[in-house]
């Protein structure tokens, strides 16, 4: 069986003509979102090695202007530098932001601070830790642990003083959150079978709303940073301004955005459009959007599926980070579980932690999806998301933050 019968039966005729025409229409388009400033357009060059449009195209699909190229990918970075903003570098954003952690209403750590630097520790005492704990979304499990783990500690050394207190605190989170978790992206390129490079491709899911779409963006501009070559992928075609909103994301550092015109349009399709046109260009990272509006797990994997199983004709995934959103807690939980379930998560990206005093949650959604926190989002600035650090965590949780 040849490799185009193959593609039609695993992702159907709609999505085959959608590969080859309104599928792939990449960024520096006219439409952007009022609420984030537009970079000035490039010159829109269309690439000798632009991915093949070869299908016809087919009714009720959009497709791309004839004045238009199909695919447009920035032709050097020279010139595009000077209409480009240079996002912040990767190293110590979490020891910038941490501040947002203790800002955020009564946080945890001073809470239990206060209680533990009292002389001495009642059972009254230690019953509002463990309150504490919980009300900060720590979870039953870990607040148990950690109670015990004080109180021996506490038992052993004894407290002299708050500083004392602090310290004993700021080791025992720093176990709980576990250091030991891989919290790595895998964001290299890899060699296929053939030899031939392959972008690492990542795949971003969750709810519905908790930020997947800027957290594709905020990690654009990560990679960047990191003098990566990356290319988004709109898939989230359920809801018609998302792709407009990641390609204004990419186009303020330059990074191309593979979308559809069509709504609605099978976001595999765009997957695996987004995941050949990095291959062709010689990404280094493909980053693909989902959307996050399904109603129940057979549909979850039926999409999160046929996705993945497009995707990896093209490139094997490297990751796939499931977006949970902070200030949904506990109650967020079991979205998340399934999501865990069907997709393959090999990390967690925690939204909205400057929005919430409940970062206990970090602990919670370790524990529950068995899955390392990997990047926390911690404000709407384009660059608020950062690298997950234990350390710079923990402190942000004591009240040390700076900013
Ligand atoms: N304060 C704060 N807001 C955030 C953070 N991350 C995302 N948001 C906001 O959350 C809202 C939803 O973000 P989106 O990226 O559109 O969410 P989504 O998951 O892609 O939503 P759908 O496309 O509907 O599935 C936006 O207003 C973002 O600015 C964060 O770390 N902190």
């Amino acid at each position: 069986m040849n490799e185009t019968l193959e593609l039609l039966l695993a992702i159907g005729l709609p999505t085959l003509a959608a590969l080859g025409t309104a599928v792939a229409v990449v960024s520096r388009r006219r439409r952007r979102p009022p609420t984030l400033p537009p970079a000035e357009r490039a010159p829109e060059t269309p690439p000798a090695d632009a991915p093949p449009t070869d299908a016809p195209p087919t009714e009720g699909l959009v497709p791309p202007p004839v004045t238009e190229p199909d695919v447009v990918v920035p032709d050097t970075p020279a010139e595009l530098a000077p209409e480009l903003e240079v996002p912040e570098a990767v190293g110590g954003r979490l020891a910038r932001l941490r501040g947002r952690l203790a800002r955020s209403g009564s946080p945890l750590g001073a809470r239990l601070l206060a209680v533990l630097s009292r002389d001495h520790l009642t059972e009254d005492d230690w019953d509002e830790l463990e309150e504490t704990l919980l009300l900060a979304d720590v979870g039953a499990g870990p607040t148990g642990e950690l109670i015990d783990a004080l109180r021996t500690e506490v038992r052993v050394r004894g407290i002299q003083d708050p500083a004392a207190a602090r310290a004993l605190l700021r080791e025992q989170l720093v176990a709980l959150v576990d250091p030991s978790l891989d919290r790595s992206l895998a964001t290299q390129p890899v060699v296929g079978d053939d030899g031939e490079p392959r972008p690492a491709v990542v795949l971003v899911v969750g709810v519905n709303g908790t930020g997947k779409t800027t957290t594709v963006g905020k990690l654009a501009r990560v990679l960047v940073a990191e003098g990566r070559t990356v290319v988004l992928g709109a898939a989230d075609t359920f809801r018609a301004a998302a792709a407009d909103q990641l390609e204004t994301w990419g186009s303020r550092v330059g990074v191309p955005t593979v979308r559809s015109d069509r709504d609605g349009a099978d976001p595999a399709a765009v997957a695996f459009d987004a995941v050949r046109t990095g291959r062709s260009t010689g990404a280094d990272v493909v980053l693909v959007d989902t959307a996050g509006r399904l109603q129940n797990k057979a549909g979850l994997m039926d999409e999160l599926g046929k996705i993945t199983r497009v995707i990896t004709r093209e490139a094997p995934l490297s990751e796939v980070l499931l977006v949970l959103d902070a200030t949904t807690g506990q109650n967020g939980m079991n979205q998340a579980r399934v999501f865990a379930e069907v997709a393959g998560v090999t990390g967690v990206v925690l939204t909205k932690l400057d929005g919430t005093a409940k970062g206990g949650i970090v602990v919670a959604v370790q524990r529950e999806l068995g899955l390392p926190v990997k990047l926390v989002g911690l404000g709407e600035g384009a660059d608020d998301l950062a690298p997950f650090d234990v350390d710079d965590f923990v402190d942000g949780l004591l009240g040390d933050g700076t900013a």
